[in-house]
Parts: structure tokens; C-alpha cells; sequence
């Protein structure tokens, strides 16, 4: 079977694509998803998402981390999926679709590649230690760190991931560090179990914690410094709720092919 794909980045944050909106394919295939985001042996990614068509929404989003488990919000996934769809003439210049997490609404740009996405509310943040943990779509921890740019993410980052408190569950880590007027992040996740070059939902997660500790309410406007771009976040903040949440960035079309599976993106879909 030839199954037809569009590889997405942002902010360095990378995805294979696919169009299922005649739900043909069956994508509840956790080997065939980890083997197509392989970046050796398959199209490399650091997830995978299929968009569909959902009753009261403009679309669907359905994400699979790299591991091919299905998983919690993706934001730059989100941000990418929202640029897909105005490349497939799905949306104009502003959508409404359903995640994992729930219902979403974002603008895109008119030329198509910069898209604003409002994320869920959060109403709940909790230290663990130094650290402080969220849930922005997806689980953060998120860590001051000093010279950055050298620090070992990913053993660090693995080591906290995989911990008493966090190896069932799993979640994000986020190392940051505040510089002149923006704050360099760098993620740990789950799911791709390594360091990725940008993460949505962490770049977040990083915005409101750091807005929490310093005690910024009113609206707030954070600029996110990751390894593959830049992003931006803004929100409102009441002193005890994050609300009016928008995660913002580049969302780029890559390329496109075919994949050829013989035997295994079965036509019998039952999603
Ligand atoms: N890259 C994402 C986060 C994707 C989900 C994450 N790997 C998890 O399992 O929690 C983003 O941009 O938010």
C-alpha cells in the first residue's frame, strides 16, 4: 500500500503527516509508526499525526510520539498540523480542532507558515524540589539551569524522566536558563527518549512557571530561545490561573512522498 506523507517541522520540532480524512488507514500500528519516525531506517521524526475529519470541528488531530505510542498534546504538532491543514485547503486563516486534550483554536498566517495556537488552560502548579511541574496538554518539569549550552540534557534529562516519582507515567523535562530578554530552553521528552530541538508544550509549561515564580500576573508575552528556532508565548494570568494561552512559531512544510507498506497500514480502518 502507498500512503502518501508531508513532512513538517517547528521550530526544529519534526513530523510525518498524513491526510485520513477518508479514514483509509488504520494507524493503530505502534512498530509501523516508531519504524516510518527512525531516522535511519525510516522518514525520521519526532512524532507522527494523522488528520481526519471529526463531527463539529474543522478537523481532527491524532498524534503519535516517536515511540509510535499514541500520547498527550503536542503544541508544536498542533502548531505544524494547523499549517497542514491550509496546505490541504481544510481551514482559511483560522481553525478549530479537536486534540487529545480537547478543542483548539488557531490562526495561521496568509502565507502559511507561522501559526499562533491557543493551548489549554492551566490552573495547576506544583514543586517538586526545585523544579516546578505542570500539565500544559502534556506532563512538564521544568528546571532553572545555569550555562546551558553545555549541559548533558539528555542523560540529565533521562535520569529525572526516569525516577521513582515520574518512569510509569513519564513526563517532559525542561532545563532553562533566563537570559537578556528571553529564556533558552532545552527538552528532554518523552516518547522520542531523547532531546528534541523544540518542544510546544514545553516552551509553555516554561512560560508560565517562570511567570508563576517571579509573580507576573496580568497578560505576559514570553520569548522562548530553543535549539532549532524560536517561539513565543503569551497568556493571561490572574495570579492563581493561566488563561488565553497562545504558543507561537514557525510551522513549515519540509517535503513530501510516498511510503510504501505492503502489509502493514491495513485498509480496514477501525479508528
Ligand atoms: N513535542 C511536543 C510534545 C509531544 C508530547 C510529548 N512527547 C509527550 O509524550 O508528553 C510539543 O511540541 O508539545
Amino acid at each position: 500500500m502507498k500512503v502518501h506523507f508531508y513532512k513538517y517541522q517547528g521550530a526544529g520540532n519534526d513530523f510525518i503527516l498524513v491526510d485520513n480524512r477518508n479514514n483509509s488507514i488504520n494507524h493503530q500500528n505502534p512498530a509501523l509508526i516508531a519504524s516510518l519516525c527512525d531516522r535511519r531506517f525510516g522518514v525520521g521524526g519526532d512524532g507522527m499525526m494523522f488528520l481526519q475529519l471529526k463531527a463539529g470541528f474543522d478537523f481532527e488531530m491524532i498524534y503519535y510520539n516517536a515511540d509510535g505510542q499514541p500520547s498527550s498534546m503536542c503544541g508544536n504538532g498542533g502548531r505544524c498540523i494547523v499549517a497542514f491543514a491550509r496546505h490541504l485547503g481544510v481551514i482559511g486563516l483560522e481553525t478549530n480542532f479537536l486534540a487529545v486534550d480537547g478543542p483548539h483554536y488557531a490562526k495561521i498566517s496568509e502565507q502559511g507558515d507561522f501559526v499562533s495556537l491557543q493551548m489549554s488552560n492551566v490552573n495547576d502548579i506544583s514543586a517538586d524540589g526545585a523544579a516546578s511541574v505542570l500539565d500544559t496538554g502534556s506532563p512538564h518539569y521544568v528546571l532553572l539551569a545555569a550555562d546551558l549550552e553545555h549541559k548533558d540534557v539528555y542523560a540529565e534529562g533521562k535520569a529525572i524522566r526516569y525516577n521513582d516519582t515520574y518512569k510509569k507515567k513519564g513526563i517532559n523535562i525542561n532545563f532553562v536558563e533566563e537570559m537578556d530578554d528571553h529564556y533558552f530552553v532545552r527538552t528532554y521528552e518523552r516518547g522520542v527518549e531523547d532531546e528534541t530541538f523544540a518542544c510546544g508544550t514545553g516552551a509553555t509549561a516554561v512560560a508560565l512557571a517562570m511567570a508563576k515564580s517571579k509573580n507576573q500576573t496580568g497578560e505576559g508575552s514570553t520569548k522562548i530561545k530553543v535549539l532549532g528556532g524560536k517561539l513565543n508565548v503569551r497568556f493571561k494570568y490572574d495570579g492563581a490561573h493561566f488563561n488565553s494561552i497562545f504558543l507561537e512559531g514557525p510551522a513549515q512544510l519540509v517535503f513530501e512522498g510516498d511510503i510504501t507498506t505492503p502489509e502493514v497500514l491495513s485498509s480496514s480502518a477501525n479508528n
